[in-house]
């Protein structure tokens, strides 16, 4: 798959390859986060702290619940107890509600708006219980000594007056009502109640016997009897009531909703770590392929440069190679262009440069410069008798023999046919000069074989020279025309001599 990606990425160019590149490592990257982000987003400290929150508010509403019996029991010293807890209880809701978010339930909404409504009504009705309560608290409290004094108070001074059936009568309404009231507090039923009344009708009846204090008191007794009579009822119903709420199931509910829905929660966050540490697999994979490729790509690199850095060295050797050989090529040329290719000597050309050096020197010095015609005689018939190559051998014997008696400076060039011309520089005499006429002419007279055949070759000479600045003002050709006919009469005096030219200049 990698590799059918990596072929398809190679038809595209660069710069889109480069974009799409960056855009897959932003997309991987993205990936990335919104997994760890999903692994990260159970806040597990909130999670308790819900749970710490909703036990706290089980043990309040306990609490709340303990203060209620204890309000119905008459126990509680006062009603305080009952709304103590419901700002802590209050802000613990809150808390919860806060909390709800987290669970992505709709359960655990439900059951947090059902403990709502539950506590508001449980509120409400604690506070009508709060109500009741002490009026039918204070009449418990007071009834048995009431009964128990005003009884000890009619044995005594009060019933002094009375007729004593009627005070004994009294005295067992008064017992009859205070057990009929204990009894009716703690179970209270309507015959019971019809009971009470009649008892506290029958006391009544009889109090016109007594003195107004013991009135007083008997009229008290039957007000607070009747508080008990009114009020246990409505205290019992609001407490059935407040029960009823069933607070403390709605608390167990939400209790298990948040469960339920942190456990959800805790196993996505699980499957998200599955989901990360297989993508976190798959890339640790995509790093390791990107980087073979890479080390490939440096391998191939490498590779590419070994073999420029061999090519190049190739070409460079190759260029140096060629160099040499056109620069002997070039030599070579140059060498054909200054020599005569049969006897190596220079040829004319190159005899004129050689010459017009010579004169510039000559004129800069003051010195001599001698040129020497040379034409070979009979050569002819060397040519006619043994052929064109005979005649060649003679003509490179010539030139060797002829090279052979001059010194290192001086030169010797081939016009052409059988024509030579020797250049001198710095001759002192016009003696020094003849000398090496002759020895010319001896060179040449001694050449008497080639190819194996018997030949005979002369030479007529013309000798021309120059002082000085007039070489340069005659020129190195009117030098050489000098030479050339001194030569002719050489020719016509007989040959096999030299001849000096009139025009011949030698030292002062
Ligand atoms: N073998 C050979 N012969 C050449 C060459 N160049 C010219 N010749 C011949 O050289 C001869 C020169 O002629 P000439 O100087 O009149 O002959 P010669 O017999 O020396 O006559 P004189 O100078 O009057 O003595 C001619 O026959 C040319 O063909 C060459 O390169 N090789």
């Amino acid at each position: 798959m990698f590799a059918v990606l990596a072929r398809r990425l190679e038809r595209l160019g660069p710069r889109r390859r480069l974009q799409l590149g960056l855009a897959g490592v932003l997309a991987l990257i993205a990936v990335l986060a919104f997994l760890f982000i999903r692994t990260e987003a159970v806040d597990i400290a909130a999670q308790n702290q819900v749970a710490l929150n909703l036990r706290e508010l089980e043990k309040l509403d306990a609490e709340w619940d303990a203060s209620i019996v204890r309000a119905h029991i008459g126990r509680a010293a006062d009603n305080r107890r009952l709304t103590a807890p419901l700002a802590r209880m209050h802000e613990l809701a809150a808390r919860l509600r806060a909390a709800l978010p987290m669970t992505h339930s709709e359960g655990a909404a439900a059951a947090f708006q059902r403990l709502t409504v539950a506590l508001a009504a449980k509120e409400q009705l604690a506070a009508e219980f709060g109500r009741r309560t002490p009026p039918l608290r204070t009449a418990l409290l007071y009834l048995p000594p009431a009964v128990a004094n005003l009884k000890t108070d009619l044995a005594g001074i009060g019933g002094a007056l009375a007729p004593a059936r009627i005070v004994l009568r009294l005295d067992a309404s008064l017992n009859d009502l205070l057990s009929q009231i204990l009894r009716y507090n703690l179970a209270p039923t309507d015959k019971l109640a019809a009971r009470i009344a009649d008892t506290l009708g029958d006391i009544e009846a009889q109090e016109i016997a007594f003195s107004p204090a013991v009135v007083d008191t008997i009229d008290t007794i039957a007000r607070q009897s009747r508080v008990v009579l009114v009020n246990r009822p409505l205290a019992n119903a609001l407490e059935a009531s407040i029960a009823a709420t069933r607070t403390a199931e709605a608390m167990d509910q939400l209790g298990r909703e948040y469960d339920r829905a942190f456990d959800a929660v805790l196993l996505e966050r699980e499957r998200y770590r599955g989901w990360l540490f297989a993508y976190s697999a798959l890339l640790l994979v995509l790093l390791a392929w990107a980087g073979m490729r890479l080390r490939r790509s440096y391998r191939i690199i490498g590779e590419v440069n070994q073999r420029l850095k061999a090519a190049n060295e190739t070409l460079e050797q190759r260029v140096a190679e060629r160099t040499a050989e056109l620069q002997a090529q070039s030599k070579q040329l140059e060498l054909l262009a200054q020599h005569d290719s049969l006897t190596g000597l220079v040829n004319v050309r190159q005899l004129t440069r050689l010459l017009d050096h010579a004169l510039v020197r000559a004129s800069r010095r003051g010195t001599i410069v001698v040129v020497m015609f040379i034409d070979l005689d009979g050569f002819k018939a060397v040519n006619d008798t043994y052929g064109h190559g005979t005649g060649d051998v003679v003509l490179q014997e010539v030139a060797q023999r002829v090279q052979a008696r001059l010194r290192a400076e001086d030169a010797l060039a081939r016009l052409g046919g059988d024509e030579f011309v020797i250049l001198l520089e710095e001759v002192n005499s016009p003696e020094g000069a003849l000398r090496v006429a002759q020895a010319a002419l001896d060179a040449i007279r001694s050449v008497t074989r080639a190819n194996g055949h018997p030949v005979r070759v002369s030479a007529s000479i013309g000798i021309a020279s120059v002082r000085g600045r007039d070489g340069v003002e005659r020129g190195a050709e009117a030098l050489l025309a000098q030479a050339d006919q001194a030569m002719y009469q050489a020719k016509q005096a007989g040959k096999g001599v030299f001849v000096i030219s009139p025009q011949a200049e030698w030292a002062a």
